[in-house]
């Protein structure tokens, strides 16, 4: 038999299936799908079978052909029809493949590479007989060297320099000699984690005579066996087993030593949600408009047919809901569903209306699990112990043989696009798997993308079916919206970030004990030093974007090179004092808030409070038992949450996404607004929401003020229209790096004159390639980072597939620049973060 392999380089060349002789005694393990070890060059691989074949493949002499080295999983970890969903993502997101393969699998099964030196024993010996012949003194620091990476096998250059300093040249020559040769080792990580088990050897009587003739200076040995007895001879966990009796593992080994127990390894699986117990829950009776949206779904469920539906439904709506019946219909089917959640609201509320509802059918996949965690939960899937996942983006790829559905909620959150390669968009992936596994698809929002809306109008081809659900399940009306001109505020006197409604809405709310949502509507909250004096930023040395402060270490540190430096005392530029950190943080509304309002409680959530594993849960349980008055927030405290006595939403300032050069900032505006404002007034309480900003007239801001989708939708289609942005076009961002300006800007351009040239080819050939512009290239946003230059063009098109290939190949004819004078150059198909 014969394999093709995806051998796990991320690189162009190398970008292709290469073929291997399956030896025998492997024939039977190895599947498409399976992860397996090759020989590569001089190398060690690990690698992903894609391909298998009882022929030898044409061409190719199977005398030469180098053979499998190991199958490194009982159970492939990938099935082939994700390794089909792989390949089409290579094409689409023009990555390579590996990349697309390895996304997929958990951290857990990736490999680690190492250079390690190994002694070349026939060269060593040819040298060693040589200088014999010669009578030259052999420099002892070699011979010493060479035995000990002997005994060893190999080394890591760095540890040969730790154990023998000073040995620099003698390693550097016996390299050059080809006495010692540097080879990549492969190294399998951690992966299962297991514990000692006891396991009772003998059947109940005789362990129970056993017990009885034990010499009473043995008790605690008559303990192990009569706790073994009294629980049924169920086999107990040795650390468990000790701290219950409290005896020392020496007592049990005894015991084993006599035979009437056994030790040994037992898998153990690393449960993250086992110490707690989910109350059960049952469907709640829907409401019409919720019933009107299941029976369509479940009509396409029950007939086992492709549709993709984009459940647009008001905050509050019960959405929820209606995933959990649907799921249900599903699991009734025997099918396996994939529900995702961006992963700032996959709560513990979330997963708790989850697992209550489905138990321990239900694996929960999330970043801040740990490797092990992960790999565990991702197990279960594979295993078929659940049939229903949650999880952020890239559970869109459970290994699920039977997918019945997936559902993506809050379908227009940019963060289901991943940012590095493979720069995949999980909602495409998504309806791209279910399409071949002919499963369902509902995108659900309040807000959906304009891309999801524009798809379910008949402009844009009618490909999506619009559900609609516009009231509240519970009744409530949608809280009213008041706009505060903080302009005007300015005038009428106040400097400070409180306006006057909201200071005096806050107060109410402290004097009737009911609680308060804030945002602070800014991305990723980056506080830069500045000095007052002088005006200068603290900038990172080998990138165009300044330093962020980190508090807790009081550094300031590169967000994109790692670079990090002391805080400064004083103005490098200036020697000012009156140097400090800046930026509108939700640390500064805090302080503010504790100013105003003396003792109030502030629960403040953003990157700086929520790094800690389980911080993000720990706040939110704390504001839902009303251990605080107020959750102070970023985008964070915007999605999902439920809590009935939240009856004020505040949003501090609403401006600050509107001024980023980006042709979606009034899109993310409004999603925004319409989310924060949905989490008010949610039960029975009435609620209300603030919004200050200094642009009330912006058609965003108005439009979220009124609940009125539809005219932000009219507004907004037409700003895309009339600049024939996406959803009108498509958009391909392609951004080259170099170290040196003239020679970045030459190649950009002739990459710029390629594109044209290769499109206009396509156009004459009638192969696409019609509206197919390139603009650029222009310097990026960020116009350095690490000592690279930056230049982007970007390609806007019509139309589908042509676009890609054209792409695909315009960079392949750069390969050479790649290759010899460190261009690099990063492709970036449907980008949603233009900076
Ligand atoms: N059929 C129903 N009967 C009674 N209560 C319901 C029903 N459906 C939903 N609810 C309740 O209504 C509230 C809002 O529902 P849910 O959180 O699912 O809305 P949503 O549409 O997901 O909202 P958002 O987009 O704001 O997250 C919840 O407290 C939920 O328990
Ligand atoms: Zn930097």
């Amino acid at each position: 038999m014969y394999a093709k392999v995806i051998v796990d380089i991320p690189a162009r060349p190398t970008d292709r299936p290469f073929d291997y002789d399956v030896p025998p005694e492997l024939a039977d393990c190895v599947e498409i799908g399976s992860r397996v070890e090759v020989p590569f060059g001089p190398r060690v691989l690990h690698g992903f079978v894609v391909g298998l074949a009882e022929q030898p493949p044409e061409g190719l002499d199977p005398g030469k052909m180098r053979a499998l080295r190991r199958v490194l999983d009982l159970t492939p970890p990938l099935t082939p029809e994700l390794v089909r969903l792989a390949a089409w993502m290579s094409a689409k997101y023009l990555c390579p493949a590996t990349a697309a393969l390895q996304v997929m699998v958990p951290a857990a099964l990736k490999a680690k590479y190492d250079r390690v030196v190994v002694l070349r024993e026939d060269v060593w010996a040819q040298r060693q007989a040589k200088q014999e012949q010669e009578t030259l003194v052999p420099d002892p620091l070699r011979l010493e060297l060479a035995e000990w990476l002997r005994r060893k096998g190999g080394a890591t250059a760095e540890a040969l320099l730790e154990k023998f300093p000073g040995s620099a040249p003698q390693l550097k020559s016996m390299l050059d000699e080809g006495v010692l040769e540097e080879v990549q080792r492969v190294q399998d990580r951690m992966a299962v984690k297991t514990a000692l088990t006891v396991f009772p050897l003998l059947p109940e009587a005789e362990l129970r005579a056993a017990m009885d003739a034990v010499p009473a200076r043995a008790q605690k040995q008559k303990d192990v066996l009569a706790f073994l007895l009294e629980n049924g001879l169920e086999p107990i966990r040795l650390s468990e087993l000790t701290q219950r009796l409290d005896i020392t593992p020496s007592v049990v080994k005894s015991a084993a030593g006599k035979g009437w127990i056994e030790l040994r390894e037992v898998e153990v699986q690393r449960d993250p949600y086992a110490n707690r117990s989910y109350k059960r829950t049952a469907p709640l009776p829907l409401t019409a408009e919720q019933q009107a949206v299941y029976d369509t779904i479940s009509g396409a469920l029950d007939a086992g047919r492709h549709e993709v539906f984009l459940l647009q439904g008001v905050t509050g709506s019960g959405k929820t809901e209606v995933y959990l019946q649907t799921i249900k219909r599903c699991l009734e089917l025997d099918k396996e569903a994939i529900v995702l959640v961006p992963e700032i609201s996959l709560t513990p509320q979330m997963v708790e209306r989850f697992k209550g509802r489905f138990g321990d059918d239900v694996a929960v996949l999330h970043s801040r699990l740990s490797h092990g965690e992960r790999y565990d939960e991702w197990r279960r899937i594979a295993r078929r112990e659940v049939r229903v996942v949650i999880g952020a983006r890239s559970a869109v790829f459970a290994p699920f043989t039977k997918l019945g559905l997936i559902i993506i909620d809050e379908e227009h959150e940019s963060s289901y696009k991943q940012e590095e390669s493979p720069k995949y968009h999980a909602r495409d992936v998504a309806i791209r798997r279910a399409g071949e596994a002919g499963a369902a698809v509902v995108l659900g929002s309040a807000t959906p993308s304009l891309e999801s809306v524009f798809a379910a109008l008949p402009d844009g081809g009618s490909r999506f079916k619009l559900l609609e659900m516009r009231t509240r399940a519970l009744g409530r009306p949608l809280p009213p919206v008041r706009v505060v001109d903080m302009r005007a505020e300015l005038k009428g006197g106040n400097r400070s970030m409180f306006s006057v409604p909201l200071h005096k809405a806050i107060a109410e709310r402290l004097h009737k004990k009911e609680q308060i949502v804030l945002l602070l509507n800014r991305r990723g909250y980056a506080t830069f030093v500045m000095c007052r004096t002088c005006g200068y930023v603290s900038g990172c040395p080998h990138c165009d974007i300044a330093l962020t402060y980190h508090q807790s270490s009081r550094t300031l540190r590169c967000h994109y090179c790692g670079y990090a430096e002391r805080e400064r005392t004083a103005c490098p530029d200036c020697g000012s004092e009156h140097i400090r950190h800046f930026g509108t943080g939700t640390q500064r509304v805090e302080e503010e808030l504790v100013k105003l309002f003396p003792g109030i409680r502030v629960i403040r959530m953003d990157v700086d409070t929520t790094t800690e594993k389980g911080a993000h849960e720990k706040w939110l349980t704390m504001f839902g038992n009303k251990q605080a008055d107020v959750l102070l927030g970023t985008q964070m405290v915007a999605k999902g949450l439920d809590f009935p006595d939240v009856t004020l939403v505040g949003v501090i300032a609403a401006d600050t996404v509107l001024n980023l050069p980006d042709f979606r900032s009034a899109e993310r505006t409004f999603q925004l607004l319409t989310q924060v404002a949905g989490r008010a007034g949610r039960h029975v309480l009435p609620g209300e929401v603030i919004v200050q900003t200094y642009t009330p007239e912006h058609y965003s801001i108005a439009a979220a003020a009124g609940h009125d989708y539809e005219a932000f939708l009219a507004t907004e289609l037409e700003h895309r229209r009339a600049n024939g942005y996406p959803p009108y076009s498509r958009l391909i961002n392609i951004t080259l790096s170099h170290e040196e300006v003239p020679k970045l800007l030459r190649l950009s351009e002739a990459l710029a004159l390629k594109l044209k040239e290769l499109a206009a080819e396509a156009r004459n050939r009638g192969e696409g390639g019609a509206a197919f512009e390139v603009l650029g290239p222009v310097a990026s946003p960020i116009a350095r980072i690490k000592d690279r230059y930056r230049f982007r063009c970007m390609v806007k098109y019509r139309g589908d597939s042509a676009a890609s290939r054209i792409v695909r190949q315009a960079v392949d004819a750069f390969a050479e620049h790649v290759a010899k004078e460190k261009l690099q150059i990063s492709v970036d198909v449907d980008p949603q973060l233009l900076m």
